[in-house]
């Protein structure tokens, strides 16, 4: 499960918040959809959710621990707990490695003596998100902004993370892969985890997700810089 309880965001040096007084919880087996226009702070709740934005107040849950700090002061094991799809595949890739990499990387840090090995789990989980074996030993410049972006979501599953939280996933896809995405968001749900998808798209919310809410429904009125 996620809670969010009345958190106040604010970047440093700005003077005013981004999100105010926050709250949202995400209940294990749900998928619950956040719709924000552009600039009005998706990423930034994503962010926080992900334990790598600190809170200015108020607090993050993840299946009912608080963890302290953020980023890599979060302890591992929790950090294990969540998974994350970020709006731009190339900015949250490393241009330098081949899918097959890209993927394996939570499964390297995380793998125990009786795991199978990467190699058999990468090509499982491209099979899940339909990425086809022979993109695997691409570089992320070889292969396109939706194929990338299915890499980036088989990364986010790779250690089955109770958690997961979905910045605008589909944003460069066509019809057909963004169906494939949110069967797959689903799915993942249903098999108990808590899964947040912020979009602009609220039709797409809608037809989705267990419930919608905005975030201006959610939190107090930031100032925006739109
Ligand atoms: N590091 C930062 N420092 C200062 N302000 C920031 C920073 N990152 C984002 N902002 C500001 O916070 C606000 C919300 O940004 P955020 O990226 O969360 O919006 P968003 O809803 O995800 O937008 P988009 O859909 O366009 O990606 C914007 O006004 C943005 O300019």
């Amino acid at each position: 499960m996620l809670r969010l309880d009345d958190i106040t965001v604010r970047y440093p040096g700005e003077e005013h918040p981004v999100l105010r007084d926050l709250s949202l919880t995400v209940a294990a087996g749900d998928l619950v959809g956040v719709h924000a226009p552009s600039g009005t702070g998706k990423t930034t709740l994503l962010k926080t959710a992900a334990l790598l934005l600190p809170t200015e107040r108020g607090s993050v849950q993840i299946d009912g621990v608080t963890p302290r700090g953020t980023g890599y002061r979060v302890p591992r094991e929790m950090r294990r707990m969540l998974g994350i799809v970020f709006q731009s595949p190339r900015a949250s890739t490393d241009g330098r490695l081949t899918l097959r990499r890209i993927i394996a990387a939570p499964l390297s840090h995380d793998r125990g003596f009786l795991r199978p090995r990467p190699s058999e789990q990468v090509e499982e989980l491209a099979d899940r998100v339909q990425l086809s074996a022979d993109l695997l030993d691409r570089l992320p410049h070889q292969v396109s902004d939706g194929q990338l972006q299915r890499a980036c979501l088989a990364r986010a599953l790779a250690l089955d993370p109770r958690v997961l939280l979905c910045d605008e996933p589909t944003a460069m896809l066509d019809a057909p892969t963004t169906a494939v995405i949110m069967h797959l968001l689903r799915e993942h749900a249903e098999s108990g985890a808590a899964v947040l998808l912020a979009s602009h798209d609220r039709a797409l919310l809608d037809i989705t997700c267990d419930a919608t809410s905005s975030v201006s429904d959610l939190a107090t009125p930031a100032v925006s810089s739109r």
